[in-house]
């Protein structure tokens, strides 16, 4: 854990948020593209900069290790916040490692936080900011590819050793992923990614946490007071040439294979967020969630929680779901971990933000590149189950990993 000074380290922090005049483009006053944070949909959400406070964990205690951290560090805060809505005083950015391995969970408390929520916009100050340079957003150049860790021909090996594994009742389901190397004439800036993705997918939340920056559709768990909410996504469609969207989206409400990967998805999250819940609802049949690239089935469950667990300790509960581990989850992750041969990294981790409350959001850490100067890793994966084929999925997560190809390219 660290802490960066403040000018008196013996005296509390001072946090201070103060209201804003409405209407702000979030993204765009992030000042350089150093320590980005950011959690942006439709216009509204958080962006922070500098770093106030850090934290890192990794293995399978990580969730209650950041948890235990987040809630000793609020006993050195004082804060004064005279907006007082979810996301205002001190905010953590989150970003979860998939795996109890070695791979590091990343908080992160800004010295400046921006938010903006319903009209309403107001900026937070940890320990007093310091001015930053402003610095202008700089595209990439020209952008190549290269086999990640995991390459495409070992992904398709890979999903095939699961259906075969599958076929003889091992498991239900699995999700694999691959990732792809990009790399560029030039360092690659969040911000430049971030706004490609935002303008592009604004249904999606954006996101940008320690180098982790993508827009993903799926949220796992929103917290506020004792509500919840979760978008849950799983089964998978994309355009072909001669089939309209609304052609795409009835094939995949009707396609049995895709219907069985979002029902164990669901139900992972159903069962283990049901007994914290005094409520909760999920409706019985998905919806279609279009999206540029591709169309999920999606289903929004919402409720009312009789724990009063901290949003990180429910999505230690609730990860990883079905959407990203498979059924069984122990089963699924420790095929997981045989057949990928990569680490994922944050990559399919909870990603977001809590407040001093408990209160936040975390999404599912998908359609993202964890940048690392002039590279780029990105991820995608797809669920597995006993009938899918292997250059169906290949292609699925191809399309998957169009919106951050197209946003680093600036397409
Ligand atoms: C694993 C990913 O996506 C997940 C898998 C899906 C599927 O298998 O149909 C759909 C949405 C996500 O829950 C990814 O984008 O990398």
């Amino acid at each position: 854990m660290t802490f960066a000074p403040s000018r008196s380290s013996a005296r509390a922090v001072r946090v201070r948020t103060r209201e804003l005049p409405a209407g702000v483009d979030l993204l765009a006053q992030l000042p350089s593209s150093e320590d980005v944070l950011a959690w942006v949909r439709g216009g509204d959400g958080l962006v922070g900069w500098g770093v106030a406070a850090e934290f890192r964990c990794s293995g399978p205690d990580r969730f209650a290790a950041a948890d235990a951290w987040w809630r000793e560090l609020q006993g050195s805060l004082d804060v004064e916040d005279e907006v007082g809505l979810p996301g205002t005083g001190a905010v953590a950015f989150v970003s979860m490692a998939f795996a109890a391995g070695a791979a590091e969970s990343v908080l992160v408390v800004p010295r400046v936080i921006l938010g903006q929520r319903g009209g309403r916009v107001w900026r937070t100050e940890v320990g007093g900011a310091s001015a930053t340079p402003v610095l202008p957003v700089r595209g990439p150049g020209v952008v190549r590819y290269a086999e990640g860790r995991h390459s495409v021909t070992r992904y398709r090996e890979a999903v095939r050793t699961a259906v075969r594994r599958m076929r003889d009742g091992e498991l239900a389901k699995v999700v694999l992923a691959h990732d792809l190397l990009a790399t560029a004439a030039e360092p690659f800036d969040p911000r430049f990614l971030l706004a490609g993705l935002a303008r592009r997918y604004p249904s999606c939340w954006a996101y940008a946490v320690a180098g982790l920056v993508g827009a993903t559709p799926e949220l796992l768990l929103r917290r506020n007071g004792s509500d919840f909410s979760s978008r849950v996504l799983a089964g998978t469609m994309w355009p072909r040439p001669g089939i309209t969207e609304d052609e795409l989206a009835a094939e995949l409400l009707a396609s049995g294979k895709n219907r069985e990967e979002h029902a164990y998805a669901v139900r992972s999250f159903v069962d283990r967020l049901g007994p914290l819940c005094a409520e909760l609802d999920a409706p019985a049949t998905p919806e279609v969630l279009r999206l540029r690239n591709v169309l999920h089935l999606s289903t929004d469950v919402r409720g009312r929680l009789h724990d009063d667990g901290s949003l990180l300790r429910l999505a230690e509960a609730v990860h990883p779901t079905a959407a990203v581990g498979g059924t069984p989850t122990p089963d699924a992750v420790r095929l997981i971990a045989e057949l990928e041969g990569m680490d994922r990294g944050r990559y399919a981790g909870p990603v977001g933000w809590i407040d001093g409350a408990g209160d936040g959001e975390l999404g599912v850490a998908l359609r993202c590149a964890q940048l690392a100067g002039n590279t780029a890793r990105l991820f995608a994966g797809c669920g597995i189950v006993a009938d899918s084929d292997p250059d169906t999925e290949v292609a699925e997560a191809g399309a998957k990993m169009i919106p951050v190809r197209d946003a680093l390219e600036g397409a």
